[in-house]
């Protein structure tokens, strides 16, 4: 069934154009967003036992990834999995390896890769839903690379939250959530974690046709309107995609 659909794709693209063509018209990219979007569609609210339809949520410490996170969530219906998140829950729940963790934050590094991976794992496992969205990981290109080994499966959106340093830093310090990694001095290391080890996730993930890039500066609905449409489009695809598998049936 996924084959018949995939072949389809440059139909399907064609269809769900009309469906969302007004929404989408704030991208100029639009014609190649169907297209991509077309072909990645595959499991968007598919059922338990399908592939589940993950996105990687990508960015800066500080571009509002886990903002944008929330409305994704109250709008698509998503689970969120925030990869700092599940590790800050290991540290409070006084696990073996909380004290390392709660080392590798405050220093602003990178955490295990086998050791993320697991803990997602066990979020998506534990959920009944098949929509992800994985805020923040992977960091690096090991964590990329140990994600696919594990989970054995690739993301289908890769959200990349574009803003610039300064704007970073100022939302960083303001947090005001008690993080012990929101300081200046553990912000700039992880500034440069951010351009040394992500940055080559996100050029692979652009090389694949999966990266959008939103521009992360402006209020949280302006930015929101950017993100918006990208999975109103995927949406649209899995209900042409419906009705084309009901008349082929
Ligand atoms: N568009 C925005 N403009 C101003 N502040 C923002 C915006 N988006 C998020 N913030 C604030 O910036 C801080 C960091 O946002 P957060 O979502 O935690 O980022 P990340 O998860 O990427 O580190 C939070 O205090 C949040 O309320
Ligand atoms: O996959 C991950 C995600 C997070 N972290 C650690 O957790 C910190 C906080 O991550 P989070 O995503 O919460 O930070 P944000 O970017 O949202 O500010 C990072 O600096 C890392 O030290 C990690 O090691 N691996
Ligand atoms: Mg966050």
């Amino acid at each position: 069934m996924w084959r018949r659909v995939a072949s389809l794709s440059s139909f399907l693209s064609s269809y769900s154009t009309s469906f969302v063509a007004q929404t989408a018209s704030r991208l100029n990219t639009w014609e190649s967003l169907t297209t991509r979007i077309a072909q990645q569609a595959n499991g968007f609210i598919a059922p338990k036992e399908k592939t589940p339809f993950i996105t990687f949520v990508l960015g800066g410490p500080g571009s509002g990834k886990g903002t944008q996170c929330i409305k994704i969530v109250e709008t698509f219906g998503f689970t969120h999995l925030s990869a700092g998140d599940l590790l800050r829950r290991e540290i409070d729940s006084n696990s073996a390896d909380g004290a390392m963790i709660l080392n590798k934050i405050k220093e602003g590094k990178i955490v295990p890769s086998q050791l993320t991976v697991k803990l997602i794992q066990k979020g998506m496992e534990s959920s009944d839903n098949d929509k992800f969205l994985i805020d923040g990981f992977p960091r690096t290109e090991e964590n990329r690379v140990s994600f696919e080994q594990i989970i054995g499966i690739e993301p289908n959106v890769v959200l990349f939250f574009d803003c610039p340093e300064e704007e970073m830093v100022k939302r960083l310090l303001n947090r005001n959530q008690g993080r012990v990694d929101d300081n200046l001095e553990t912000i700039k290391t992880r500034l440069k974690v951010f351009e040394a080890l992500s940055l080559p996730v996100i050029n692979y993930y652009s090389q694949r046709g999966k990266l959008y890039t939103i521009r992360a500066r402006g209020t949280e609905d302006e930015i929101f309107e950017q993100v918006r449409p990208i999975f109103t489009a995927f949406e649209a695809c899995h209900v042409s995609t419906m009705i084309l598998s009901i008349q082929l049936c």
